[in-house]
């Protein structure tokens, strides 16, 4: 793949989720097959504190399935699992690596992607060379991601505001019930954990989700 397919791949996703290795509990495989094939366009390994081996294995799996659907891989913070995964995208936070640092490591190739949490950090996220698209949140506070405070729907209204060309996506605490005011305060791609991962049907989950966020488009 070239990396402008991946970026070209990454802007038209519209629902992208965060997995840890565990989920499918222990068919990791088989998770992952039903949430791409409900819709999802990006999985993220996200797994704090895993050891590089065991990541490593963890992303082979997720790779596959990925190639068997075109679907895109994304790893979290380090740029080293990025590059030994073969991965299509890594996700970084405002206090991972910098994202220059992580373009020299890993080249044009790799779609490279930013947190934010506050106005300021969109603002900049939406310029920053070498980035490629950012996420805002949490949009509602998550155990997913304890102590960190939730900005609320009005940063999705701020990015939204900007009008920029670069794909940006909401995230945290977005479910089936309530995507519809992340989507009405100017969000078009969400990123989702638990809402997936913790579904009793993840196929139905993702295809639900992925729906009410594709009928926005246009
Ligand atoms: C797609 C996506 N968006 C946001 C995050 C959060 O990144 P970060 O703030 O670095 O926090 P951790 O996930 O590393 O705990 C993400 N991982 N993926
Ligand atoms: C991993 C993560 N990052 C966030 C951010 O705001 O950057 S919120 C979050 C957790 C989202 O999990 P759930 O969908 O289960 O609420
Ligand atoms: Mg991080």
């Amino acid at each position: 793949m070239t990396s402008s397919s991946a970026r070209e791949r990454l802007a038209a996703a519209r629902l992208y989720l965060c997995t840890d290795a565990r989920s499918g509990r222990g068919d990791l495989a088989e998770f992952a097959d039903a949430a791409l094939s409900g819709g999802v366009d990006v999985i993220q390994l996200r797994d704090k504190g895993i050891e590089a081996r065991e990541e490593l294995a963890a992303l082979a799996v997720l790779a596959d399935a990925c190639r068997r659907h075109g679907r895109l891989l994304a790893v979290n913070d380090r740029a080293d699992v990025a590059h030994a995964a073969g991965a299509d995208v890594l996700h970084l936070g405002q206090g991972d690596l910098p994202v220059p640092a992580a373009r020299a490591l890993l080249g044009d190739r790799v779609v490279i992607g930013r947190s934010c949490h506050a106005e300021g950090e969109v603002a900049a996220a939406a310029v920053e060379p070498g980035a490629d698209y950012f996420c805002t949140g949490p949009v509602w506070p998550t155990p997913t991601k304890p102590g960190r405070p939730a900005p609320g729907p009005a940063l999705v209204r701020y990015a939204a505001g900007l009008g920029t060309d670069r794909p940006w996506f909401a995230i945290g605490g977005i479910d089936a019930g309530n995507v519809g005011q992340v989507l009405d305060a100017g969000a078009r791609r969400i990123v989702v954990v638990r809402a997936v991962t913790e579904a009793a049907d993840p196929h139905a989950a993702a295809r639900e989700l992925a729906a009410a966020v594709r009928s926005y488009d246009g």
